[in-house]
């Protein structure tokens, strides 16, 4: 391996009391020889193989999660789930896969608890597996990771493009992500190349596919985040994360629903709502509820589709309109801003924050959900994951609980109070108020 010798410029780097021993406990845990001790002493045997598991799944992590997209790309949960244990014989015709590489599959995926095997060399759901069964929103989460994969494939790339200034805001709103592949002209009004086909579900379990994520990684995907004029996107480059969204949807209404009660609003505005997911969900729980989604003219046409079909109409309406540009819909007692922050850099959410307290009346609430950063329990899902997949798509960052509440208080909300969700990892909610 070569060596890294510093630029001669470098700066002489801060020092503190505990560089000293943190420096001796990472020159000892670094030692092959100590290592190897304490691999076999009877005291650090344990704490040994639990550090080099824990750094061999870093090492192996893209591989479980092939593994993963695999079982759920052939629909293997849905299908154990309906017809309970198989064969691995049985599961290769049913997903015409070769019968080798079925067992292969099925042995990686029983190694990572996703299936376990059973009493007479059948496999059947394992404790991972199971959970994913069911859920049509974490298994597009996972099929829509094929357009990460691609971004994260050259992490340095990304690194580098992204460092030149991707989402950075130059303070009126305008953004520059040098280096980095954006949906323009033809490419993206056509709908293979912008990798949406529709989303017909075969109704057949083996082979059955959900649209490909495009092939060009995620600031394809999600387009808004690379333009000034998201609400000139066509349609069609609208369709794909609108799917995402409203599949996953219940991973964030689930936890936002049982945290807060909406008996005692009369109109919600979900700002940012994509195509009425939420806004279904709350008109159902709260029959008295006025509901209004504002997204992009392109998604809110299909939340009028989706309260239309729910027969929600007559409560449920959606404007369509750049958040960053046009006027919110006043007259709101709460607003929503569900996985929304997180999107964007913080002097488009400093806008967008006034905004929302304009459109509020007074006294009016604020509930803000989405991943926070330095979730205690959850810590890589906020900067590891999101870090990185935000950085990927062009835009935004995941922000810790202290730093959304800096950027309400900017904003002119006071009365700033955490919502306790059942699982944080999904989704963490903050609730802000509007001056009488
Ligand atoms: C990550 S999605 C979240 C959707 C929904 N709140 C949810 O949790 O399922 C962000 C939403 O913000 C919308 N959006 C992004 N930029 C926008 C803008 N400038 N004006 C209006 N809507 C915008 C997108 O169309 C998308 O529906």
């Amino acid at each position: 391996m070569g060596s890294v010798s510093p630029p001669s410029d470098i700066q002489v780097p801060p020092t503190h009391w505990s560089d000293g021993p943190l420096g001796w406990r990472d020159r000892l845990l670094a030692s092959p020889r100590f290592r190897r001790w304490a691999q076999t002493f009877p005291l650090t045997r344990w704490v040994a193989r639990r550090r080099a598991a824990g750094v061999f799944d870093l090492v192996a992590g893209f591989v479980y999660s092939q593994v993963l997209l695999a079982c759920v790309q052939l629909r293997l949960f849905e299908l154990l789930l309906a017809e309970g244990p198989q064969s691995g014989a049985a599961l290769a015709a049913r997903c015409q896969l070769p019968v080798m590489s079925m067992e292969r599959l099925l042995r990686a995926a029983v190694a990572l608890q996703l299936l376990e095997r059973r009493p007479q060399d059948r496999y059947g759901l394992g404790p991972l597996g199971a959970p994913l069964a069911r859920d049509e929103g974490l298994a597009a989460m996972v099929e829509h990771h094929t357009a990460l994969y691609r971004d994260l494939a050259q992490p340095l790339h990304l690194l580098r493009c992204a460092s030149a200034g991707a989402g950075a805001d130059d303070g009126d709103g305008k953004s520059a992500t040098p280096g980095r592949a954006r949906v323009s002209g033809e490419a993206a009004l056509d709908p293979e190349r912008s990798g949406y086909a529709g989303n017909s579900r075969p109704p057949d379990f083996a082979g059955a596919r959900r649209p490909e994520a495009p092939h060009e990684g995620l600031a394809r995907y999600w387009p808004y985040a690379g333009t000034d004029r998201p609400e000139a996107l066509a349609p069609v480059q609208l369709l794909a994360y609108s799917e995402l969204m409203a599949a996953s949807q219940p991973l964030v209404a689930d936890q936002v629903l049982q945290a807060y009660s909406l008996q005692d609003h009369r109109r919600l505005l979900d700002v940012g709502g994509g195509t009425g997911a939420f806004a279904c969900r709350a008109a159902q729980v709260a029959p008295h509820l006025q509901v209004q989604v504002f997204d992009l003219p392109g998604v809110a046409a299909l939340a009028r589709q989706r309260f239309e079909q729910a027969g929600l109409s007559a409560r449920c309406s959606a404007e369509g309109g750049d958040f960053f540009q046009d006027p919110l819909p006043p007259g709101a007692d709460l607003v929503t801003l569900l996985r929304v922050v997180h999107d964007h850099d913080d002097a488009r959410i400093l806008r967008l924050l006034r905004a929302v307290r304009q459109a509020l009346v007074p006294g009016g609430t604020l509930l803000l959900a989405e991943p926070f950063a330095d979730t205690p329990g959850a810590e890589r899902m906020g900067d590891a994951y999101f870090g990185m997949y935000l950085l990927a798509m062009g835009r935004g960052e995941p922000r810790s609980e202290a730093r959304l509440r800096e950027l309400l208080a900017d904003a002119g909300f006071i009365n700033v109070r955490r919502l306790p969700t059942a699982l944080p990892l999904q989704a963490s909610a903050l609730l802000a108020r509007t001056p009488r």
